[in-house]
């Protein structure tokens, strides 16, 4: 959930992606502005936090980076639970990977946090000639069903503070800061107090 407080707001975000597409990668170029040729595989997910500042406030998102394998898919709801926002990468490179990407667009439809913010994005844009997804299908598919839609390159950087921009952007400020330690401390008047005029300001 995104919490706000004197113009700060937290915010939650999940990657979620197939193996592969470039989740780490992004999230490494916008936390670290560094890039690996050969990044690890994510076993389970990772947890990284960075702060924005975008207009008069600062958005300090806490990512969770999931893992793509198949065999972690049953832990996905547990980081997606209570997201603010969700990024959903597929690599243009990958038909494969953009079925599995529309696949989780389902599922955060049927059981994510409705007023989710949704960034559906297309990475490795630097690989041109590998190209399998054209742009405009996917801003089609993106379209139809409420995503904002990027091409990012973790590898060049293209696009990729952007998209984190965009979503800090679009994240509800309405909402009252929803106890964010964790504990209700209610002003009540001692027993007996009730009514008196002895109160308090
Ligand atoms: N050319 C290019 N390669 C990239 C880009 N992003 C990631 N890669 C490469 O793609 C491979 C996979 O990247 P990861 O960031 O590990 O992908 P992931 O989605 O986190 O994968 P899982 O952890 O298995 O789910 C790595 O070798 C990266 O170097 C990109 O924008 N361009």
């Amino acid at each position: 959930m995104a919490t706000i407080g004197h113009n700060n707001l937290n915010a939650k975000l999940v990657l979620l992606g197939d193996m592969g597409a470039g989740k780490s990668s992004l999230v490494l170029r916008f936390v670290k502005g560094q890039f690996l040729e050969f990044q690890e595989s994510t076993i389970g997910a990772a947890f990284f936090s960075q702060t924005l500042a975008v207009n008069d406030a600062t958005v300090k998102f806490e990512i969770w980076d999931t893992a793509g394998q198949e065999r972690y898919h049953s832990l996905a709801p547990m980081y997606y639970r209570g997201a603010a926002a969700a990024i959903i990468v597929y690599d243009i490179t990958s038909q494969d990977s953009f079925t599995r990407a529309k696949k989780w667009v389902q599922e955060l439809q049927k059981q994510g946090n409705p007023n989710m913010v949704m960034a559906f994005a297309g990475n490795k844009a630097d690989l041109e000639d590998k190209r399998q997804v054209t742009a405009d299908e996917a801003r089609v598919y993106a379209e139809e069903n409420g995503l904002f839609f990027m091409e990012t390159s973790a590898k060049t950087a293209a696009n990729v503070n952007d998209i984190f921009y965009e979503i800090a952007k679009r994240l509800p400020r309405a909402q009252p800061a929803q106890n964010p330690a964790g504990m209700v401390l209610v002003d009540r008047p001692a027993e007996g107090s009730r009514g008196a005029a002895s109160c308090c300001s």
